[in-house]
């Protein structure tokens, strides 16, 4: 077209900018409204915030950079941090609130709550791997299924899990006897043993009808960690279509893959043993051992009182919760099922729980139950391994028990070993597993330890570690020293100075299965060996990815060792 004529093509663009151009202008006012809209309505949030004390932060960004680096320095950081402030602090993360608790009564609040009961919005990234499962349900699901789950980890149903658990402890030995001394990283050694048991335990999967998965497994739920912790730390890793475009989001698929491939296994395995009629008998009273039945030994009726040592299975002295109910019925009266049998057979009857949620309970067992319980149990050898003084009083516990015998362990042995558990209770305050527990605050917070209140909206974290390392509690508290419990110490203590389990209606489950496969497993290793390290205290790396966990790994040395009066008649 000539002259002045316009171009179809000119059009079309001068068209297209001016839609662009209306698009802008109404986009920028309605963003700027939203913004105005967004601040207003967290009025409040600011104001209480305000007053709450905290390092201070860069504008928009917070105290986001000081999350910034790896999972050991992001540690490191925000305790140092810490320090600075006593009972409460507060972060921001961008435009999240997170607030830090230390101070057992404020905790005790938290924790006790039918209230606050709500998972912080951080869990939701645990969804892909556990769904809906216990540990990040809520609401009238989540209660439901602790009412169903929680009898199944009853003392009663442990007690039968007792030859399994001194099966597995004598392979494990085996294996590291195979190591001849040198050094090694025990926690790969636990990982696979905790897996091997749980499936073996609270799933009923016989080892016969499993192949060597489990080590595979522990290894990728690892690598998950590292995936989640970088989610819950890296601002630009928080939303999903972020997520998705980085090279993480491709790895945790292949990984969910791995793990999720296990636990399908499981459940499809128990269900073809279900339609042959093989059920859940290994958790009935009735197969408990003749041994186990017998009359309650004096020693047991002692260590049933103190609450603190024996049977307290790493509560504190005076907590009680509905993992408690009917410890004292007689073996044989009320018919228990472990974990998976229960499930099954609740939704053959139709009840509580479908297919897809029997799957992401056991997803969730599964990990809740093995990576705790070795970091634990690895911290511990640790612990032996730089402590030889405390270990010498381990081993004569456990060989004044045992004498030369090597006959397995029993229930009623697991409650002669007060200074073994007074060590692992010591080992949970120093490191306890899960170093922090997160909870969402639908409801405003007054405190109990200040003129202080943490604003609905916001995340409240039980800060475990510093709660256990506060030196008006904890004397010395960079210290090992196990005799922190003593009954005479842990008496007049707040109950909430030690919650390595979390406390109250959301406590773990798993507690009491933790504490007596623990027992089993750490003296079945110190019946056989002696433990050396060549690191110190000083030199733990320490990183929290979900899991508390030694950067460096976890560095031991064994040397096989008799029992004393062996010793004694070969010299
Ligand atoms: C030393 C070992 C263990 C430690 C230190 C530990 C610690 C904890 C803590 C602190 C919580 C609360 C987490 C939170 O609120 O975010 C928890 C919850 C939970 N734990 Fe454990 N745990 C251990 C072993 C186990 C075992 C062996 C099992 C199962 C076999 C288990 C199953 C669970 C489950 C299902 C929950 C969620 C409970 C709920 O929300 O109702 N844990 N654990």
């Amino acid at each position: 077209m000539a002259g002045g004529t316009v171009s179809a093509d000119q059009v079309q663009s001068q068209t297209q900018v001016s839609s662009t151009t209306i698009f802008i202008s109404l986009l920028l006012p309605a963003l700027l409204l939203w913004y105005v809209y967004w601040k207003l309505s967290r009025r409040h949030l600011y104001k209480l915030a305000e007053k709450l004390p905290g390092p201070k932060g860069l504008p928009f960004i917070g105290n986001a950079l000081d999350l910034t680096g790896t999972s050991h320095i992001v540690f490191k950081t925000v305790t140092e941090k810490g320090k600075e402030f006593n009972q409460v602090i507060k972060l921001w993360a961008g435009p999240k609130l997170l607030v830090f608790l230390v101070d057992p009564r404020d905790i005790e609040l938290v924790l006790s709550s039918q209230v606050y009961l709500e998972k912080s919005p951080e869990y939701r990234f645990f969804e892909p791997w556990l769904g809906q499962g216990l540990l990040i349900s809520s609401g009238q699901k989540w209660r439901a299924h602790r009412k169903l789950i929680a009898p199944t980890f009853h003392l009663n149903v442990l007690k039968s899990f007792i030859e399994l658990f001194n099966d597995n402890s004598r392979l494990v030995c085996k294996k590291m006897l195979a190591l001849n001394g040198k050094t090694f990283d025990c926690h790969d050694y636990m990982s696979e043993c905790t897996v091997e048991i749980l499936l073996e335990t609270a799933m009923g999967v016989s080892r016969k009808t499993q192949d060597q998965s489990g080590f595979d497994y522990a290894m990728a739920v690892m690598k998950m960690c590292d995936i989640l912790h970088l989610r819950h730390t890296k601002l630009w890793l928080y939303p999903d279509f972020l997520f998705k475009l980085s090279k993480y989001s491709k790895l945790q698929v292949n990984l969910l893959d791995k793990i999720h491939s296990l636990t399908k296994k499981v459940i499809k395995s128990k269900k073809e043993a279900f339609s042959k009629g093989t059920r859940g008998t290994l958790a009935t009273p009735e197969f408990i051992k003749p041994e186990e039945k017998q009359e309650k030994s004096k020693e047991e009726k002692k260590a049933e009182t103190t609450v603190v040592e024996g049977l307290s299975f790493g509560q504190s002295a005076g907590l009680k919760d509905d993992l408690d109910v009917d410890d004292g019925m007689d073996v044989g009266e009320k018919k228990r099922l472990a974990f998976l049998d229960l499930l099954l057979e609740s939704a053959e009857n139709g009840a509580v729980i479908s297919e897809q949620e029997i799957k992401e309970q056991v997803d969730t067992i599964m990990f809740e139950g093995h990576d705790t319980t070795a970091a634990g149990s690895s911290f511990f050898l640790s612990l032996m391994g730089i402590h030889q003084d405390i270990q010498d009083k381990v081993i004569e516990e456990i060989d004044s028990i045992f004498g030369d015998s090597d006959r397995p362990c029993t229930f009623q042995d697991t409650l002669e070993m007060k200074y073994l558990e007074r060590c692992m209770m010591e080992t949970l305050r120093m490191y306890p597993p899960v170093p922090v527990i997160a909870r969402h605050m639908k409801q405003d917070l007054k405190l109990a330890s200040g003129d202080y209140t943490v604003p609905k909206g916001s995340t409240v974290i039980v800060a475990t570690y510093k709660l256990h390392r506060l030196e008006s509690i904890y004397p010395n508290p960079d210290k090992f020293d196990p005799d922190n419990f003593l009954p005479e110490r842990t008496a007049n203590r707040h109950y909430y100075a030690f919650v390595p389990f979390s406390a109250g209606p959301r406590s773990c489950v798993g507690r009491k299965y933790a504490m007596l496969k623990l027992k089993v497993i750490l003296s079945t290793i110190l019946r056989q060996f002696r433990v050396y390290s060549d690191l110190d205290e000083k030199d733990f790396r320490l990183q929290a990815d979900i899991i508390l966990k030694r950067e460096e790994g976890f560095q031991i040395r064994l040397e096989p060792r008799k029992p004393k009066s062996k010793q004694a008649a070969a010299s």
